[in-house]
């Protein structure tokens, strides 16, 4: 963890968060920033002075770093020139009273703007002189889709041809990273001529640079723009100013202004550790698996759902020394279903019916990841436990999903012993009732994938990115009959089949597709399906069906498309048919699965096998799945549409 001492000052444009001047101040202070940028957007529809902003903030205890954007001043014909200039007085006016001494100049995006440096400079020295007579100082930032200048290197130029003390260079990873610039260049400008650095992530997307910016920026750590290089290269100059973040989003637009201000200052907090700055942060750990999932029941949902586990060859295999709940287990696969009263667990079950209230991940280290989850904000849990039970520590995902730490370096297995009476594999004595067989035992949980409400799956992206060091994959867009899902799962970076923690989250415009459904009819987020690893899913399938699993069954459709798609003998495929198990591969290997019907409308579990090195989820079969589900549950079979 190298860290140097000097800490930024953190700040967030005004623009990034919803709500009016004074609520999106009130966040950002409440929150821990240091500063803001105020936009100018923001004070015009204000009902009170600039003096106004100035008190609101100074009470807040927030500074204000920046008052921005002054647009379309440098290099304009003659009679606009003057103008621009008297322009520039006003807004002065309006800094003096705000008490900030930094103004944003954007490069000019209009058709008359002419396209000589030489000009450009010339305007840009002449403001800076009228700005230092009041003790105020210019940066100057390249848009991308400024009309001549809009790299960071033609603004770098402009500024020290103005050669100007009160004019300065104003970098923003958005513009640099869009364009694909390199931004490594920025490391051998004098660290006192960047006057601001604002920072954003996005993710790809192929359109115009304009909308991109102005509608799907994020964080940093919630997009796929280089932003950590584009950072480096800023320090590397010696820039010690504010980092601030500039993030025009729709979703931010309308999320509440707290939660999106914790993000911000999230993954301000983690840039900063990465770059080797501030107070450091202790390492991510290294997540070998889940060790447990637990479900909020009462009494019939507990029933009803180990008679589920039950015919996926799950046994009851333990019971809680003082409270009301109970293990199920299948091979490496550990089940808890919670139905003790006045728990954190009943208050879930109030909330969201039948569903997974815990999650528990097996780490190196446990204290070590509760300090990291700590430094980054993040809510912390502690249960009350009985004497001489364990202790799990644990924190809150986004969603208020508890998330257990078990450390692997004490005995995972102690976890269960400590805490519960362990059945015998084998119940003793003539009353036991023959076990049915339990068929391949299951390696353990491959994938835990969750239905996020719509506009959350950015702040769940920077939390297990963060927190767990996870790597979010590439986008899927997921036909639902209803409607489309968006999908990106975050892995662990050394998961490998029946290791590690894959956690895909899911997303919906819709409210009728299976996700939009389970977010609305269930009060907010949660674990929407569970994924087994097996080493045979053939054998699992065959047995489980025997023991009336409800597998889906599958139209003969899709694999009369499967036979023409992937280069599969007949007996594969006849077995695969035979068995209704889904089936991918790609360059790496291959994927076998099978889905269960829903439990209550709420979740459903998953056996997967992974062949070779195969790291997808079977995404492919993800419409046919959906299909399926949506006509189980309509009662919709063809046969009501043939006569
Ligand atoms: O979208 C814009 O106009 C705009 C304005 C100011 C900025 O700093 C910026 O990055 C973009
Ligand atoms: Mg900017």
């Amino acid at each position: 963890m190298p860290s140097s001492a000097f800490t930024f000052k953190k700040s967030i444009a005004t623009v990034s968060l919803s709500g009016t001047l004074p609520e999106k101040l009130e966040a950002a202070a409440a929150i821990g920033f240091d500063g803001v940028e105020i936009f100018e957007n923001d004070l015009l529809t204000f009902d009170g002075s600039p003096a106004d902003v100035r008190r609101i903030a100074e009470g807040l205890g927030l500074e204000i770093t920046i008052f921005q954007p002054f647009r379309d001043f440098e290099a304009m014909p003659d009679p606009i020139r003057a103008r621009n200039l008297d322009r520039a007085e006003r807004k002065f006016d309006v800094m003096q009273e705000l008490g900030t001494d930094l103004v944003l100049v954007c490069s000019n995006v209009q058709p008359s703007a002419i396209d000589d440096p030489a000009r450009a400079a010339a305007d840009l020295a002449e403001m800076a002189e009228r700005a230092q007579r009041r003790n105020l100082r210019v940066g100057y930032e390249a848009l991308a889709w400024g009309r001549h200048v809009n790299r960071w290197r033609q603004a770098w130029n402009i500024v020290q041809r103005a050669d100007h003390p009160a004019l300065g260079l104003i970098v923003d990873s958005f513009h640099t990273l869009a364009l694909n610039d390199d931004p490594s260049g920025i490391a051998d400008l004098p660290g006192d001529r960047i006057f601001f650095v604002q920072l954003a992530d996005a993710p790809t997307l192929s359109m115009d640079v304009l909308s991109w910016s102005r509608h799907f920026r994020n964080f940093p750590g919630q997009g796929q723009l280089p932003v950590r290089r584009f950072l480096d290269a800023v320090l590397a100059s010696g820039y010690r100013g504010p980092l601030s973040l500039e993030i025009f989003n729709d979703e931010f637009r309308a999320a509440p202004a707290r939660l999106t201000a914790l993000d911000g200052l999230r993954s301000l907090i983690h840039v900063e550790a990465e770059a080797g700055f501030g107070p450091g942060l202790p390492a991510p750990p290294v997540c070998h698996g889940v060790e447990f999932l637990e479900f909020a029941v009462d009494a019939a949902a507990r029933d009803k759902l180990s008679a589920l586990l039950g015919s996926l060859g799950f046994r009851h295999a333990g019971r809680h020394r003082s409270k009301d709940v109970d293990l199920y287990r299948q091979g490496g696969v550990n089940l808890v279903l919670n139905s003790e009263e006045d728990s954190a667990a009943s208050e879930h079950f109030q909330m969201h019916g039948p569903s997974v209230c815990a999650m528990a991940f097996t780490v190196d280290d446990a204290a070590r990841t509760i300090a990291r989850a700590e430094a980054l904000r993040c809510v912390l849990w502690r249960e009350r436990v009985g004497d001489g039970e364990r202790k799990i520590p644990a924190l809150r995902a986004p969603d208020g999903t508890l998330i257990y730490l078990v450390d692997g370096k004490e005995a995972r297995r102690s976890i269960w012993e400590d805490d519960f009476h362990l059945f015998a594999e084998e119940p003793a004595g003539q009353e036991a009732a023959p076990q049915p067989p339990h068929g391949p035992p299951l390696l353990g949980i491959d994938h835990v994938a969750q239905a996020l409400p719509f506009g959350r799956m950015d702040s769940f992206v920077l939390f297990y990115r963060t927190v767990f060091g996870f790597v979010p994959e590439s986008l899927w867009e997921l036909p639902d009959p209803y409607g489309l899902i968006r999908s990106r799962a975050l892995v662990s970076p050394d998961a490998e089949p029946g290791r590690g923690v894959r956690l895909p989250l899911n997303i919906s415009e819709s409210r009728r597709t299976a996700t939009g459904r389970f977010v609305s009819a269930t009060s907010g987020a949660g674990v929407h399906h569970i994924a087994f690893a097996t080493a045979d899913a053939d054998a699992l399938v065959t047995d489980r069906l025997a023991a009336g699993a409800p597998f889906l069954p599958i139209p003969a459709n899709y694999y009369d498309d499967l036979a023409v798609k992937h280069p599969l003998d007949d007996a594969t495929l006849a077995t695969l048919k035979d068995r209704e198990l889904l089936y991918d591969r790609d360059e790496q290997g291959e994927f076998l699965h099978a889905y269960t019907d829903s439990f209550d409308d709420r979740f459903f579990f998953e056996v997967v096998e992974r062949r070779g090195g195969y790291r997808q989820f079977g995404a492919v079969n993800a419409a046919v799945r959906m299909a399926v589900q949506a006509q189980l549950r309509e009662g919709a079979r063809p046969e009501l549409y043939l006569d």
